[in-house]
C-alpha cells in the first residue's frame, strides 16, 4: 500500500547544500504497523513528511494505494491528504478552545459532511478509544494522555489508508504512554488500518511488526516480530545498540 523507490531529500542551496535523505526503499503492506527509529537528525521526520505529502523528493518516488502524489495538483493534493491521510504528532495539534467532540469531527465539518453521518462516526470512533465521557469537554481541560486518545480518534474518524504518527507518546508519562499504544495497536488490528510511527521509545516501537533503522539518511536495518512483544523489545534495544554503541543516544 505504500511503496518509497530510492528516495532522497536535499534540503538548502548553493555551498550549504545538506541531503537528509539517501536513497531510501521501502514497502509496507496493508495493515502492517512499522515503527521507524535512528537517531536524532538521522532523517526520520524528513521520511514521515514525505510519505505524508506535507513535502516532496527531491528524486525518487512515493505511492500510496497506487496514487503519486507528486502527480496531483494543489487542489486534489489536499483532498488526498485529507482523505487517505491521518496524522498524530507529539504535540497533539488540537485546537484548546473547542470541545473535544468538535476537534474529533473538524476534518469532517472541513469537507463538508452532513451532520447525521459526522455523529456516527463520532460515536463510532469515540467507542472504540473509550472516550464518550470527554467529548463536550474543553481540551484545556483534559489531561495529556486523553487528549492524544482524542487526537487519534481525530486522525481516524475519516478512516484514513494510512496512518503517521510522529513520536505519538513524546509528551507522555509511562500509564497513557502504554494507554496510546495500545490503542494504535488495537485500531491496527480492528481496523486494519496501515501504521507509520516514528519513535524513540524502544518500549512503544514494540508494539509494532516491523521496525526500520535509519542511520544518517539511509535504512541500516530491519527487525521483524516474531514472538511476545518482550522479547521483540529485547530485540530493538539490541538493534539500537548495535547501531549506535550506545542506545542512550536515541
Ligand atoms: N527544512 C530543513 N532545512 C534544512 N535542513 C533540514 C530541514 N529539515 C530537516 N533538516 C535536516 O535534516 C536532517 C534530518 O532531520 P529530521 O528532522 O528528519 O531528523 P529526525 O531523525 O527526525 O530527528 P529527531 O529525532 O531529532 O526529530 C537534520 O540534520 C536536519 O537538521
Amino acid at each position: 500500500m505504500l511503496e518509497i523507490n530510492n528516495v532522497t531529500k536535499t534540503f538548502g542551496t548553493g555551498d550549504s547544500l545538506f541531503q537528509a535523505l539517501k536513497g531510501v526503499s521501502l514497502s509496507v503492506k496493508e495493515g502492517e504497523f512499522v515503527g521507524i527509529m535512528g537517531p536524532s537528525g538521522s532523517g526520520k521526520s524528513t521520511l514521515l513528511n514525505l510519505i505524508g505529502t506535507i513535502d516532496h523528493p527531491s528524486s525518487g518516488t512515493v505511492t500510496i494505494d497506487g496514487e503519486r502524489a507528486s502527480n496531483l495538483n494543489q487542489e486534489d493534493l489536499a483532498k488526498f491528504r485529507r482523505n487517505q491521510l491521518g496524522f498524530v504528532f507529539q504535540g497533539f495539534n488540537l485546537m484548546p478552545t473547542l470541545t473535544v467532540a468538535e476537534n474529533i469531527v473538524l476534518p469532517l465539518t472541513l469537507d463538508g459532511e452532513k451532520v447525521s453521518v459526522m455523529t456516527k462516526k463520532l460515536n463510532d470512533i469515540s467507542e472504540v478509544l473509550g472516550i464518550e465521557s470527554l467529548l463536550n469537554k474543553r481540551i484545556s481541560n483534559i489531561s495529556g494522555g486523553q487528549a492524544q486518545r482524542v487526537a487519534i480518534a481525530r486522525s481516524m474518524i475519516h478512516e484514513p489508508k494510512l496512518l503517521l504518527a510522529d513520536e505519538p507518546t513524546g509528551n507522555l508519562d509511562t500509564k497513557s504512554s502504554k494507554d496510546v499504544m495500545r490503542l494504535l495497536s488495537e485500531l491496527n488490528t480492528s481496523l486494519n488500518s496501515t501504521i507509520l510511527m516514528v519513535t524513540h521509545d524502544a518500549f512503544a516501537a514494540s508494539y509494532c511488526q516491523r521496525i526500520v533503522f535509519i542511520k544518517d539518511g539511509e535504512l541500516s536495518d530491519e527487525i521483524i516480530r516474531h514472538s511476545s512483544q518482550s522479547e521483540f523489545y529485547d530485540d530493538i534495544l539490541f538493534s539500537l545498540k548495535q547501531l549506535e554503541g550506545e542506545a542512550d543516544d536515541f
